[in-house]
């Protein structure tokens, strides 16, 4: 399974990020084609309502003529989403023919305030998305969460008892949490879980008013990192064998060596689970 990471800056004019974006060279061979979180918006609460738009509008109709362009999967790119008046940090899932197969809206909101670091609060104009989203492919089934969900064990168990073989994650860690926390979640999450995860960044921006951690990743079911970037803007090849995860699973059985007779996780509602569109 070849996959295809674009670290790309975000430009100012939803345009012209499209632009740079359509003119890098894409393999024939890519299955899945990677974008990192508001990676047509800077990341900034202020710009959000701006660049808002409803779930078809120019996001969505650009990722999927990439997917039909390129037949390969295209994992959202999140984008600020509008709907009846709330706004989301959504990120679209298509299949090779440009067919909507989900739509995750990022679940935990980022309200962090690091004493000497970073500040957000996405809560000032961000609505949180209700639904675990997990998907399915030729390669299997697979997750889908943006950025500070990764955070949550209890999310990445349930996208992993969904079936999911592998976590996509569009993301934008900053220069406080991401040399503190970045590789360590990812690496956490695929251990746990016994799953690929592919984190997608935007690069850096130093005259951003938020500073991109970068550092595109993947990591494997053996809890190592399989490829990493730097913080410039690149795309970013690589190929994983997804029979990894069953035969880690065989080897280190830690899914089955739950004791649910003791604890369990328990999703509230099926409602709250976008399984496909
Ligand atoms: O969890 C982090 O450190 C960064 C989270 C973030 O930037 C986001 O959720 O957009």
């Amino acid at each position: 399974m070849k996959i295809l990471q674009i670290q790309s800056h975000t430009n100012s004019q939803l345009q012209k990020t499209f632009q740079a974006i359509a003119q890098i060279d894409i393999p024939d061979d890519i299955d899945f084609i990677c974008l990192p979180e508001m990676f047509a918006c800077p990341y900034d609460t202020k710009c959000f309502p701006d660049y808002a738009e409803p779930f078809e509008g120019a996001c969505f109709q650009f990722m999927q003529q990439l997917a039909i362009r390129h037949h390969a999967y295209v994992i959202g790119g999140s984008f600020p989403e509008i709907d009846h008046g709330h706004i989301y940090n959504t990120a679209p899932v298509f299949d090779r023919s440009g067919r909507l197969l989900a739509r995750h809206r990022k679940m935990h909101l980022f309200d962090i305030q690091v004493q000497g670091g970073q500040h957000f609060k996405e809560s000032d104009i961000l609505s949180a998305g209700d639904a675990v989203t997990t998907f399915p492919t030729e390669f299997g089934t697979m997750g889908i969460c943006i950025c500070y969900d990764i955070r949550f064990p209890e999310l990445g168990r349930l996208m992993a008892l969904h079936g999911a073989r592998c976590f996509f994650v569009p993301a934008a860690f900053n220069q406080t949490t991401g040399p503190a926390h970045w590789e360590l979640t990812f690496r956490a999450q695929a251990l746990f879980n016994q799953v690929f995860c592919v984190a997608t960044a935007p690069a850096l921006d130093p005259h951003a008013s938020y500073h991109s951690w970068g550092h595109s990743l993947i990591t494997d079911p053996w809890g190592r990192v399989v490829t990493q970037a730097g913080t410039d803007a690149c795309s970013q090849i690589t190929s994983i064998d997804i029979n990894d995860t069953e035969q880690v699973r065989q080897q280190l059985p830690l899914l089955k060596h739950r004791r649910t007779d003791l604890y369990r996780l328990e999703e509230q509602h099926e409602k709250n689970r976008n399984q496909t569109m």
